[in-house]
């Protein structure tokens, strides 16, 4: 049984050949955490539609798949399994916040419901092989819509809420070597080209009125990946915005 700091430091101690999968880490939040993980020096899988023109990191390797196609998932899972021991953790983070309609909504499912869980039953062996570090980790990025809704975006809450009532089955299902857990942001970066009155409108909607950024999710991964009791959890990391405006 290891003990204190021996235990602590097997579970964050990089392994090479346990590499990191991170979905949509092409930019913004994804690209800040994948860069932090590789900082930390761990192997990081970026897996996303586009690539940075060159490596924006020695240790981030960038696979092109468009995770809504299963023959683009089954290539990134070929590769992987093809080419490391096993996985330390795979960080689901690639999202598309679509307007509503069909076609969007199709497309939300298969990237946010079906590529999770495709990814998730294909690689549950690898992880189970996470070497040093003792145990591994799936992380979901859900979204603190996901538990009240959004009349303003259905489609992508309830894509996200299925994304996260499925940390719980796995949770559940790949117990105790595999830890699964849901982090449900609030805002954390907004999106480029807004105008000043829906920023303004937007940050209002929190008690801690600031646009925090990726650090917030960041942080959130980092103690996940070190925890030792933490599995089917949600994380909300929202500024308290379950608490503005209540009817008290
Ligand atoms: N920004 C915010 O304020 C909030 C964000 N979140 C969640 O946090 C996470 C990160 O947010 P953010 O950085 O803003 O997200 P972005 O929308 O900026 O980026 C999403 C990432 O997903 C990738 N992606 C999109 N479609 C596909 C696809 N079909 N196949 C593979 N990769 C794809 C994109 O890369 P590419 O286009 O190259 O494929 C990109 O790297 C997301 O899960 C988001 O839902 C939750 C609440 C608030
Ligand atoms: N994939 C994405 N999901 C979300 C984004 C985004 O840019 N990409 N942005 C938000 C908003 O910032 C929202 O939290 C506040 O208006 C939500 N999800």
């Amino acid at each position: 049984m290891l003990g204190g700091n021996e235990r602590t430091d097997k579970l964050t101690a990089p392994n090479m050949n346990s590499p990191i999968l991170v979905t949509g880490a092409s930019q913004r939040v994804g690209l800040a955490l994948a860069l932090e993980l590789a900082q930390a020096g761990h192997t990081v899988i970026s897996a996303s539609r586009s690539l940075q023109p060159q490596s924006v990191h020695p240790n981030i390797v960038q696979f092109q798949a468009d995770l809504c196609l299963a023959a683009d998932r089954q290539a990134l899972i070929d590769y992987l399994q093809g080419n490391y021991d096993g996985l330390r953790a795979i960080i689901h983070n690639a999202s598309l916040w679509l307007d509503d309609g069909l076609a969007n909504l199709d497309t939300m499912f298969r990237l946010h419901v079906e590529a999770p869980y495709h990814l998730n039953l294909a690689l549950g062996e690898m992880l189970g092989k996470a070497g040093s570090a003792g145990k591994a980790d799936i992380i979901h990025i859900c979204d603190e819509t996901s538990s009240r809704g959004s009349k303003s975006h259905i489609g992508y809450a309830a894509t996200k809420a299925a994304l996260q009532n499925m940390v719980l089955s796995f949770a559940e299902k790949y117990a105790p070597q595999v830890h699964v857990n849901g982090i449900l942001p609030g805002l954390l970066i907004l999106k480029e080209g807004g105008d000043e009155a829906y920023r303004q409108q937007t940050l209002k909607k929190a008690l801690l009125e600031f646009e925090p950024g990726a650090g917030p999710l960041i942080e959130t991964v980092k103690y996940l990946l070190e925890s030792q009791y933490s599995t089917g959890s949600q994380v909300v990391i929202n500024g308290g915005r379950h608490l503005k405006n209540r009817m008290t």
